[in-house]
């Protein structure tokens, strides 16, 4: 069984929207959205990934991060766990650096059935205005 350890970021802005990242078709969890992020590297701490991943996948320089949550998910093929970092101060304009459609959404609008289902507590927590 695969393990893989992830860091995501949910990068929200002052009018409270949230940009997110939609999975590439011949992905994992292909279509899906997500928070921008990726597997955590030998050597790395969650927050060092996310910093990495952010730079890579949507060209910012994230700044403040805060730990939300970290959660379990069991897939058929393989266990993961998700490190959800806030992200509420960076530099440059978050962009799809690799191609991948985005959107600006506001936070209470946020529906967890387009997220993988790992991400369903957050999602939903967001929605209800928990962080
Ligand atoms: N980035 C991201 N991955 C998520 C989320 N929710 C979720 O279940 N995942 C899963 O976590 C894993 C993340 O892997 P990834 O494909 O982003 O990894 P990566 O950026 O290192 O990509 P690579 O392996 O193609 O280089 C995938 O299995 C993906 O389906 C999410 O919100 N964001
Ligand atoms: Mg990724």
């Amino acid at each position: 069984m695969k393990q893989l350890n992830i860091s995501v970021g949910i990068i929200r802005n002052t009018q409270k929207e949230i940009f997110i990242t939609q999975r590439d078709a011949s992905s994992h969890m292909a279509g899906f959205w997500e928070f921008p992020g990726g597997k955590i590297e030998s050597g790395e701490t969650p927050e060092q990934a996310v910093i990495r991943e952010l730079q890579e996948e949507v060209g910012i320089e994230a700044i403040s991060l805060v730990l939300l949550d970290t959660l379990e998910h069991r897939f058929p093929d393989r266990i993961i766990t998700l490190h959800f970092f806030m992200v509420e101060d960076w530099k440059g304009e978050p962009y799809g650096k690799e191609g991948q459609p985005k959107r600006w959404i506001a936070q209470s609008q946020l529906n967890e059935a387009e997220f993988p289902p790992a991400n369903e507590a957050i999602v939903r927590a967001l929605k209800n205005n928990q962080f």
